[in-house]
């Protein structure tokens, strides 16, 4: 229990005042001595040669020689304090009359206001340093406050206002002094003096001047002890409300209250000379202080109730005993041995107060709004009884019938309140008596139970008795009838009454046996009771488990979608790499065209070239033929031209080939490049689709599995055990399906890409074996060419030779033009050769770009598909761990259930047991044996004769029977033999 749950005691500090002038004078011994320090009071003094000497310890303790500024100071400022902080204070003084209450409260109050620098005189009591200190803690923090001050006098249980404005009315003085204000409950569980004058004061100053305008109308009366002794209790409370602000911004009022009672003298009314008209006032003020002494009685005593409705001054106070106010009590004691008895007394009583103990609560802060509303209705409420006052449509009745009626509803409120009380008390007292009448009916069913029992044994032992009696009467019969036997009689009559007398050992046994049976019931009821809390801790946790199994399905569900989420980004980032090297392919062929391009250009320019340089020297050789014409025979000639007309006819022929084949070339290459475009096209739109269908394959496969998940998890709450099995192996079947869909998807896309590689390869190799074949078609033809063109620049020469004589000048022309055609002819060769060479090279070149892609490309698609498998892996692993983690889980429980139906059972079957080998017990010890204990009565043979009637063998008893012709003494010797008999030996008999 917290420090403020048990409360906190009432703090009590004692202050012993010095001698007085008239006891210095009259030379007083002093009885009291106080010790600051040790906080410890004694009073030691002899009287009538009786010795007191006694020591009580308090809070606080100020002697004679402790200022007003030290009690102050040490004892009261924390209390103030408080009061700022928000909580309700009251300091009480109590004392004898003249022991300085009123000068530790008020102190030398027509002095105590403040000087020029703000301080006060040295004597100012606690209420003018209190004042000051509110005022200066609330200047210097600056705050927005409001202090509100009310100073009342009870006095004969009559409460009067001590601010109430004088009025100028006809009334004589005595009549205004009695005035009386009533007090009312609140309806907050607390009271309120009516009509109390509530001064709101902005300074110090201003509660001084009220202060001592009220210490002015107070009751005073002369006693023989002193002569401005107070005989009324007087109340000054302080109400301070302070403005504050929220980090929020909102506007809290915090509210503490702090109240002052100085209490009228505590003695002896004899002592203190009151007579006649003051004996009433004596016996009220008595019965206010009689009624706080019987107050802290019952709070130190605990006392289920506290009579603080027996006075207005506890009525009053009520808060401040036992209640949610901080109190603080000064007692205050004269050190002079006439006061002894008071001393004494007020030690006492004071010690006995040290014993209350409040339970200090902070005032709850308003809200600014709610308390403005308060106000409102307040003024309302004020504003219809001014009205009502006003207008004389109220409700009016007498005086005397309204103190009347509000002593009777006083009178009601005790009785309510007491009616209470007995009804509390009754309560308590039905339940006690319900509890002990429920015990009276368990014990009564306990004792039918046993009654019930007992008498089925006794029912059974009466019938055993009564057949026994049957066999005495019946063995006695015998006995008259034959004489002879009489000794064998008598023996077989001990014999019976031993039997009885065993029978009824074994009854008392029986009896025993029932009791700790019982007892033993008892005890398994017990245990039955403790397995049951067995039962319910285990139930409990099991709930608790399912709870955490649930939790842990839960998390697996959300882990589950944190790593189909992964896959989602992997996924998302496979087919980036995948787009990023399909663009890189893309970039790649167009690169290769552009190649293609520029080559087929080159080739075009080099024939152009070519075709150029050819026409440039056919037309040299036909102007070279012309203006050699007329130097050359005309026969010769024209057979020449002829020849050259042919010449240059198959030359031009052989040309226009060549540019056909290079033509064919160039389209066969665009169809190549073409071919190539629509392949990486093909790879393109198989590649989004194989993203698409990836894509849509995943998001199915999420959906699918998210759904299978919830409602796995569903069910796996209601029938954990099978349904987790059965989640488990859907789940890895789901999983391994999607694995296997997917190993197959990629398994496809890597055979159809592999598919498109080498059918791209293929087209490749065979554009390559084209290209080649061209090319050698190319340097075949323009071999054939070269050989035809040797061929007639041989013709050409041998015509020159014959035309050598004739065209000297032209054979020159005839050399040059075959120099320049031979020169042309090489250049041509070796173009064509360099061309072909480029576009081998550029062929290859290609061939390894689009096999370091595809080799790129594989090398990515293998990697990304690897890690796929690598992440499915992983979180396949997870997903087992978490269901192998809720399977041990479960497997815990069904072990734990599975260890405690164990041991229930075993629990279970040793009580079974117990229980049958006592009532095993019980009926073996009903069997007549020769081990059970015999108790006999005084005519009952000794066990010696018992014995030796025991010992006798069975068959020469049987036999003398029979020689006899004795049946009853033959049963009599077996009843003698009753260890060889059974269970129901004389049936057997019979
Ligand atoms: N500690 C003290 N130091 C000096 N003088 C004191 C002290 N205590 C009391 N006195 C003086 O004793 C006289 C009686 O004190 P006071 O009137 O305060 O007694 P009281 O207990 O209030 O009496 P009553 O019950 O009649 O009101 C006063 O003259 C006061 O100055």
């Amino acid at each position: 229990m917290s420090q403020k749950e048990k409360g906190v005691n009432v703090q009590v500090l004692l202050r012993c005042r010095p001698f007085s002038d008239d006891e210095l004078r009259s030379n007083a011994p002093q009885v009291v001595t106080c010790n600051d320090h040790m906080r410890e009071v004694a009073v030691s003094q002899n009287i009538a040669g009786k010795h007191i000497d006694r020591v009580f310890t308090f809070d606080k303790v100020f002697g004679p020689s402790a200022r007003q500024k030290d009690l102050y100071d040490q004892a009261i400022i924390p209390i103030v304090n408080e009061v700022l902080e928000g909580f309700n204070c009251t300091i009480f003084a109590y004392g004898q009359t003249g022991t300085g209450k009123t000068y530790t409260m008020e102190g030398e109050c027509k002095r105590s206001k403040s000087g020029p620098n703000g301080e006060l005189p040295a004597e100012a009591g606690v209420i003018p340093r209190a004042v000051k200190q509110i005022f200066d803690t609330l200047e210097s923090q600056n705050a927005e406050y409001s202090v509100k001050v009310t100073f009342l006098e009870l006095y004969n249980e009559e409460i009067t206002d001590l601010l109430a404005p004088e009025e100028l009315s006809k009334v004589s003085l005595e009549e205004k002094q009695k005035k009386q204000l009533p007090l009312m409950e609140d309806g907050k569980g607390g009271v309120l003096v009516r009509g109390l004058e509530e001064e709101i004061v902005t300074s110090a100053n201003e509660i001084f001047t009220l202060l001592e305008r009220g210490s002015a109308k107070r009751r005073t009366a002369e006693t023989l002890l002193n002569k401005q002794s107070s005989r009324s209790h007087s109340l000054f409370s302080i109400t301070i409300h302070i403005k504050e602000a929220t980090p929020e911004g909102e506007e809290l009022i915090k509210c503490g209250k702090l109240n002052l009672v100085d209490l009228a003298g505590s003695e002896n009314i004899s002592r203190s000379g009151a007579r006649e008209g003051r004996a009433r006032e004596a016996g009220e003020i008595n019965k206010s202080l009689l009624t706080l002494g019987r107050v802290i009685n019952a709070l130190v005593e605990h006392l289920g109730h506290v009579p603080y409705r027996d006075s207005k001054l506890t009525r009053l106070l009520r808060d401040s005993l036992g209640g949610r106010t901080k109190t603080c009590i000064i007692a205050t004691v004269s050190p002079a041995v006439h006061c002894l008895e008071e001393t004494l007394s007020t030690l006492d009583y004071a010690h006995r107060a040290k014993h209350i103990k409040n339970k200090p609560e902070v005032n709850q802060k308003m809200m600014k709004s709610t308390l403005i509303k308060d106000l409102y209705g307040e003024i309302e409420r004020l504003k219809a009884e001014v009205y009502a006052t006003r207008e004389k449509n109220g409700v009016y009745i007498p005086k005397d019938r309204y103190y009347q009626e509000e002593s009777e509803k006083k009178a009601m409120a005790d009785q309510i309140e007491q009616m209470g009380l007995r009804i509390e008390n009754h309560q308590k007292q039905y339940d006690e008596l319900n509890g002990r009448y429920i015990e009276q009916v368990q014990q009564c069913s306990d004792l039918s139970n046993k009654l019930d029992t007992t008498q089925k044994n006794l029912k059974k032992t009466s019938e055993l008795l009564a057949y026994t009696e049957d066999e005495l009467k019946k063995f006695q019969y015998t006995v008259k009838e034959k004489d002879y036997i009489i000794s064998e009689q008598k023996k077989a009559e001990n014999a019976l009454a031993h039997q009885a007398c065993v029978l009824r050992a074994d009854l008392e046994k029986a009896l025993q046996d029932n009791a700790s049976l019982f007892l033993k019931i008892g005890r398994e009821d017990k245990l039955s009771s403790d397995n049951r809390a067995v039962v319910n801790n285990f139930q409990a946790e099991l709930a608790q488990q399912v709870g955490y199994l649930c939790n842990t399905v839960a998390t697996s569900l959300s882990e589950q979608n944190e790593h189909l989420q992964c896959v989602e980004k992997l996924c998302h980032s496979f087919l980036g790499v995948h787009d990023k090297v399909v663009l890189d392919l893309r970039k790649k062929v167009a690169d290769l065209r552009n190649l293609y391009i520029s080559h087929i250009e080159a080739v075009q320019n080099v024939v152009r070239l070519h075709k150029a340089g050819s026409d440039d020297v056919l037309e040299e050789l036909a102007s070279l033929i012309s203006s050699n014409g007329d130097s050359i025979q005309e026969s010769s000639l024209s057979t020449q031209q002829g020849e050259l007309a042919v010449f240059a006819r198959d030359l031009r022929n052989r040309f226009n080939v060549s540019v056909e084949q290079i033509k064919d070339i160039s389209d066969r290459s665009q169809e190549f490049v073409d071919k190539l475009f629509k392949e990486s096209k093909k790879l393109e739109d198989f590649a989004s689709e194989a993203e698409q269908m990836q894509m849509n394959c995943i998001a199915d496969f999420r959906k699918s599995f998210e759904e299978q998940s919830r409602s796995d998890s569903e069910k796996l709450i209601a029938d954990m055990t099978t349904l987790v099995s059965d989640h488990i192996r859907r789940q890895m079947d789901l999983v391994d399906e999607k694995l296997v869909d997917l190993r197959q998807s990629s398994v496809n896309s890597k055979t159809f890409l592999d598919k498109h590689v080498s059918t791209v390869g293929e087209i490749m190799s065979h554009a390559k074996r084209k290209w080649e074949s061209f090319c050698v078609q190319a340097e075949k033809e323009n071999k054939d060419t070269a050989d035809y063109s040797a061929a007639k620049h041989c013709r050409m020469e041998l015509l020159m030779q014959q035309s050598v004589s004739t065209a000297g000048s032209a054979l020159e022309h005839v050399k040059s033009t075959h120099k320049a055609v031979n020169e042309k002819g090489s250049k041509h060769v070796s173009a064509s050769m360099s061309l072909i060479s480029n576009a081998r090279d550029s062929n290859e070149q290609h061939d390894m770009e689009i096999n370091s892609a595809r080799v790129a490309a594989e090398e990515d698609v293998a990697k990304n598909s690897e890690d796929l498998y690598e992440q499915f892996d992983v979180m396949s692993a997870q997903e087992r761990e978490s269901i192998a983690g809720m399977l041990n889980v479960v497997n815990n429980h069904s072990n734990t259930l599975k260890t405690f139906r164990e041991d229930h059972a075993g629990q279970a079957a040793s009580i079974e047991d117990k229980a049958r080998e006592t009532f095993q017990q019980h009926y073996r010890d009903y069997e007549p044996s020769g081990n059970t204990p015999v108790r006999c009565e005084p005519d009952v043979p000794s066990k010696g004769t018992i014995d030796s009637l025991r010992s006798l063998p069975m068959e020469s008893l049987l036999e003398e029977f029979r020689e006899n012709n004795s049946s009853e003494h033959f049963e009599a010797a077996k009843e003698l033999k009753p260890s060889l008999i059974p269970r129901s030996p004389l049936s057997a008999l019979n």
